[in-house]
């Protein structure tokens, strides 16, 4: 690497205090202006989607989430005022709760539990543990993000004792997420058995009208706060999804929104060069072939920043991941994410990094402030502990770059309100430029629902294997004569599944007496 390319390659901003460095992705000296035109048309598709064309085709949607940060940009002065509307709310709610003004039957409330899953957890998630200053927060957070019991009673657990000081926030876009519903269901019923009277305490983040929404009416919960279908569940860190819990918490919103905003003024700009989302959508291109060929490795070095690849897997793959084009075409797009945290990961899967298999590229996210407190200890004469973050940063980066390892780093001043909304606003362009460049529509998810239904026709049987057993008590029968016994249509192997989790739960009365082979093993109730 030549310090000539890294000069050509490097973008500055000074006044966001960011930087990105392209140099190390090994690209020809003609494949920016060969991609011009490409990229000339995905700032088109991006300022008519600003605009508030319809830039989600199959659910016939406007796709708004720049507006949050910038509600003079948002086509109708009804949804600018919504939106600011909105802002003011939950600002006021968070005062309210943090003064003492909302509270809970035993006083201030001390802790935050929100239930969501997908883009109503992940944003949530990756600003609480970001931003989070444990002994500072007003309220200390928790999370029920999937609908595993186990999950929940850890999470139980930790607020034993304390559910009278605990607000929870239920958030559901569609207000019908299964994961969602249960684990308000299990919240619900854990506030009961401690004798509180939970709408008080419960709060909801919902379309409005969804069944979360008329839940929360009519049980006259302490508030609810509007999600609107023009928002993506994974572009909502910024509207109420993102916000409330963030305000809730202490962190300062407005320091996330302004950082978006300003991050999207530079994003904006139709000159490749000088536009740093659309320099790297144009290097996912270069680096996948614009077909997902390698995947994106994203390496912060700062423990703050763990769960942004998380954030960011969601972000990419559901966005890109696609079968077909905006044409219709068979194309099976998309991008693989993942990527925990540097140093940490040099001792896990660098290794295959530089000397596996070479299926991938890697962002390093390089953070310059080290910590709060002005000095450091010396760890080596001279040097502290963050001279040795950087130095595993630029020792890892030189050591795949020897190995022709592809690599972009993006260099960012500290992990403050603005620069994860700089971040969350950067990234949320980049794919939506890259949708672009390869033709499909970032803004559905058609292939989630598949599993969602399969998923109902699982409860569906199990049902009615429960209500087989039930009939005949004492009765013990195999796998195949169950199903045989439900219909011919029944699958024999979802029998199997379902009756082998029933026999492990001692509470369902299921109970197993093994046989060899294993599949003439018998069930009962
Ligand atoms: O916010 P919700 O409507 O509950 O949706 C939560 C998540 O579930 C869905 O399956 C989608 O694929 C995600 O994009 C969404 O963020």
């Amino acid at each position: 690497m030549t310090w000539t390319r890294f000069k050509t390659h490097f973008y500055h901003n000074a006044d966001l205090g960011v930087s990105l460095d392209i140099s190390r992705m090994p690209f020809a000296d003609d494949f920016f202006t060969a991609m011009e035109p490409r990229m000339q048309e995905a700032f088109a598709a991006m300022n008519a989607l600003e605009a508030g064309a319809i830039a989600n085709p199959d659910e016939k949607r406007m796709v708004g989430h720049y507006w949050l940060r910038a509600p003079h940009l948002a086509p109708t002065p009804e949804l600018a005022n919504e939106i600011s509307s909105t802002l003011t709310a939950i600002k006021e709610f968070a005062a309210r709760v943090h003064s003492g003004e909302v509270a809970g039957p035993k006083g201030k409330f001390k802790n935050l539990l929100v239930i969501g899953i997908g883009g109503s957890a992940l944003g949530p998630q990756l600003v609480a543990h970001a931003l989070g200053r444990p002994r500072k927060d007003k309220l200390a957070v928790h999370f029920f993000d999937n609908t595993d019991p186990d999950g929940i009673d850890y999470v139980l657990d930790e607020l034993r004792n304390q559910l009278a000081k605990t607000i929870v926030v239920v958030i559901s876009k569609s207000g019908g997420t299964a994961e969602t519903r249960n684990g308000m269901l299990e919240a619900i019923a854990a506030f009961k058995a401690a004798g509180l009277d939970y709408p008080k305490q419960f709060v909801a983040v919902t379309g409005v009208g969804s069944k979360l929404d008329q839940t929360a009416q009519s049980e006259g919960w302490l508030a609810r706060f509007a999600m609107w279908d023009w928002v993506g569940g994974r572009t909502s860190e910024l509207s109420a999804v993102g916000l409330l819990p963030a305000a809730l918490q202490g962190i300062d919103i407005q320091g996330m929104l302004d950082g978006a905003a300003a991050m999207d003024v530079v994003t904006r700009f139709p000159t490749t060069a000088q536009n740093p989302a659309a320099l790297l959508a144009l290097m996912w291109y270069f680096a996948t072939d614009g077909r997902g060929a390698k995947d994106m490795v994203v390496l912060p070095y700062k423990d703050r920043l763990l769960l942004f690849s998380r954030y960011l897997q969601q972000l990419v793959m559901e966005s890109l991941g696609k079968e077909l084009d905006l044409q219709g075409r068979v194309v099976n797009q998309g991008i693989a994410v993942y990527g925990n945290k540097g140093s940490t990961d040099q001792h896990a899967y660098v290794q295959q990094l530089r000397e596996g298999v070479n299926n991938f590229f890697v962002t390093f996210i390089e953070v310059l402030k080290d910590r709060e407190a002005k000095t450091s200890l010396e760890v080596e004469p001279g040097v502290t502990a963050g001279d040795y973050l950087q130095g595993f940063y630029l020792g890892t980066r030189d050591a795949l770059s020897e190995k022709s390892r592809q690599s972009i780093t993006l260099t960012v001043p500290d992990v403050s309100p603005r620069t994860l909304g700089m971040l969350i606003a950067l990234y949320e362009r980049v794919t939506g430029f890259y949708a672009t460049l390869i033709g499909i529509n970032a803004y559905h998810q058609p292939g989630v629902e598949a599993g969602k239904k399969a998923a109902g026709g699982v409860i569906a049987l199990k049902r009615k294997i429960t209500a087989a057993l039930q009939a005949a008590p004492g009765t013990f029968v195999t796998v195949e004569e169950l199903a045989t016994q439900l219909g011919a249509d029944v699958s024999a192997e979802l029998v199997f599944k379902i009756l082998e989790h029933l026999a492990a739960n001692r509470g369902s009365g299921v109970k197993k007496r093994a046989r060899t082979p294993w599949y003439q093993s018998k069930y009962g109730l």
